[in-house]
């Protein structure tokens, strides 16, 4: 029985492949590329993948692997299953926007994920997906999120934090400051609760280790801490099993690696929910028929459904899904400005002329600062906040057009992963400067008609039915806050001196070919993108 078992998977894979050459052949379409690994099952590609994901710089292994063949669409056969990994923007419509219908997130992904996740839109298929994004889409209208009164508060806060370590000569991990803004400002949209979590104990410059994704205090964690010390873990083990493939579940055959920290997210929800379903309640009994707070999406979302369980999930999808995306643009946007000086300088005087050293931004004044967008534009091209999305495509064979008048057969239940980052910086799409910050591209022309006849080039939000709900909410957040940071802070300085050990991007690195060779920190994937070990920067006030 021991040989019995690879004989059979031999067996299958190659009738496997058989069936799927003899089927494109039939549909007149072309098979895409497979990587030929040195083991079987391509074990040694798992490796390359897994290793890559430790040490190299982000993407690297699909970067080479896309190059070694090429080509924009690979697959990768991991343990003998279909996994295709692609940057070709052609594919990535098909599968976000024309061919919507032929996929869903695929069983693989909801083993991985259910259990944190469950019943929340990020996570829904079918039926539960349409349900919940027809629920969520009036809440997501434009005059709901453009009362930037929220904003306001905690980028004040904010501001005052990073002014007083600037005052004590002492720089700042932005990339922490950046997870509780964005946590406070969700919280407060999302529940109605002042999480003010930036009110809590700030790490302090020197006195870090490195964390699952940023930087840790060396002593003692507080209940928020906690908190977000299990997001972050459950981000890295399921970015892990992402990689690890099929194997994932028999290397935690022993213990499920999220099994503790998922009691202490539902735990700091639970009292939360408790209060609006009880709030609820007393409102029907007094016989009120409005929603406790119109702005507020879980009162809202209280007022569709008794469902408790299905609530506490839709917020943690939510929460999940709107802080560290936010936050990783803006702690992106900031180590431009270090990197970039004369771009933080343009900025500031574009703000400036339209609103002076105090006044805060509109919707209107947001949409009209031209700069401000390309400057965000340019980040979320550089460093997507999701640099990566999977989806699996169902159960019949599918003919997807590609670029290079190619049509690919794609066979049924077959993975792909979608890599926005690499598309992103595809020098025949973006030209030679494909990898440099240049903002100023978002101003010309020649980008803006490739961008309007290529849609798909440039997707940091993905596309199709399923593009980001909250979209216009994070732009309105990101730019908010960069307004309020420009008016007071005239530079910033990257000080990697202070990033805990391990952080900082190898001396190897120097002299790379693309953004590998010109990055002074080190870019890492948890389901979102980051900076290893935070970012600490000095912001330089304008007095
Ligand atoms: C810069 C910030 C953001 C970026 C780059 C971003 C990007 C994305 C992307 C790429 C997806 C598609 C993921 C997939 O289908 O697998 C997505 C979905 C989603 N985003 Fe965002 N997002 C951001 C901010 C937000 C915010 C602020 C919210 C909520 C207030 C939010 C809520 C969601 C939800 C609920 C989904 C799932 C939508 C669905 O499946 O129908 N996002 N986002």
């Amino acid at each position: 029985s021991v040989f019995a078992i690879p004989l059979y998977i031999s067996a299958r894979s190659y009738v496997d492949l058989w069936t799927h050459d003899k089927a494109a052949k039939r549909l007149n379409a072309t098979i895409v590329p497979r990587v030929q690994g040195r083991w079987p099952g391509n074990i040694d590609i798992a490796l390359r993948v897994a290793k890559s994901f430790k040490e190299e710089y982000v993407f690297q292994v699909f970067a080479d692997l896309f190059r070694e063949y090429g080509v924009t669409t690979l697959n990768m056969r991991l343990f003998w299953c279909d996994q295709m990994i692609t940057m070709d923007e052609n594919v990535i419509k098909f599968v976000s926007s024309t061919g919507f219908l032929h996929f869903d997130k695929g069983i693989k992904w909801h083993e991985r994920l259910d259990k944190i996740l469950g019943t929340g839109l990020l996570n829904s298929d079918g039926d539960l997906w349409k349900t919940g994004r027809a629920t969520a889409r009036p809440f997501f209208a434009r005059q709901r999120i453009s009362d930037f009164a929220i904003f306001e508060r905690t980028s004040t806060t904010t501001l005052d934090l990073i002014t007083s370590r600037c005052r004590d000569g002492l720089p700042i991990d932005i990339q922490d400051l950046m997870s509780r803004f964005t946590l406070d400002s969700a919280s407060e949209f999302l529940f109605g609760v002042k999480l003010d979590t930036l009110s809590l104990p700030l790490t302090v410059p020197g006195k870090v280790k490195l964390g699952p994704k940023g930087s840790l205090p060396i002593d003692g964690i507080t209940e928020f801490d906690e908190f977000i010390e299990a997001l972050e873990h459950v981000a890295v083990v399921t970015t892990q099993r992402s990689t690890q493939g099929e194997i994932w579940p028999l290397l935690e055959l022993f213990k499920d690696r999220v099994e503790d920290s998922i009691p202490i997210i539902m735990n700091f929800m639970e009292p939360i929910v408790k209060r609006t379903m009880a709030e609820k309640q007393r409102r029907k009994d007094t016989g009120v028929e409005t929603v406790a707070s119109e702005n507020v999406f879980l009162d809202y979302l209280a007022s569709k459904t008794d469902d408790v369980e299905h609530i506490r999930y839709e917020l943690v999808n939510y929460l999940i899904a709107s802080r560290d995306t936010t936050a990783a643009l803006l702690t992106f946007v900031v180590y431009f400005f270090s990197m970039h000086p004369a771009v933080c300088d343009r900025l500031r005087d574009e703000i400036l002329a339209a609103l002076g050293p105090e006044e805060c931004p509109t919707y209107d004044t947001l949409r009209s600062m031209k700069y401000l967008r390309s400057v965000l534009n340019e980040a979320l091209r550089l460093f997507p906040s999701l640099p990566s999305i999977a989806r699996t495509s169902l159960d019949t064979p599918l003919v997807i057009p590609a670029s290079n008048q190619q049509a690919f057969y794609f066979p049924p239940q077959a993975l792909v992963r979608t890599l926005p980052l690499l598309l992103h910086r595809r020098h025949d799409l973006w030209g030679d400067d494909a990898d440099e910050f240049r903002p100023e591209r978002w101003l010309e022309t020649a980008t803006m008609e490739k961008v309007q006849t290529t849609p798909f080039m440039y997707c940091p939000f993905w596309g199709g039915p399923r593009i980001c709900i909250g979209q216009e909410f994070a732009l309105n957040e990101a730019g908010f806050f960069i307004v309020k940071l420009l008016q007071r802070f005239k530079s910033f300085r990257f000080m990697p001196s202070f990033q805990p050990v391990g952080s900082l991007p190898p001396k190897e690195w120097l002299g790379k070919a693309g953004r590998q060779g010109l990055e002074k920190i080190f870019p890492a994937v948890n389901m979102t993108l980051h900076s290893k070990g935070g970012l600490w920067v000095y912001g330089a006030l304008d007095e």
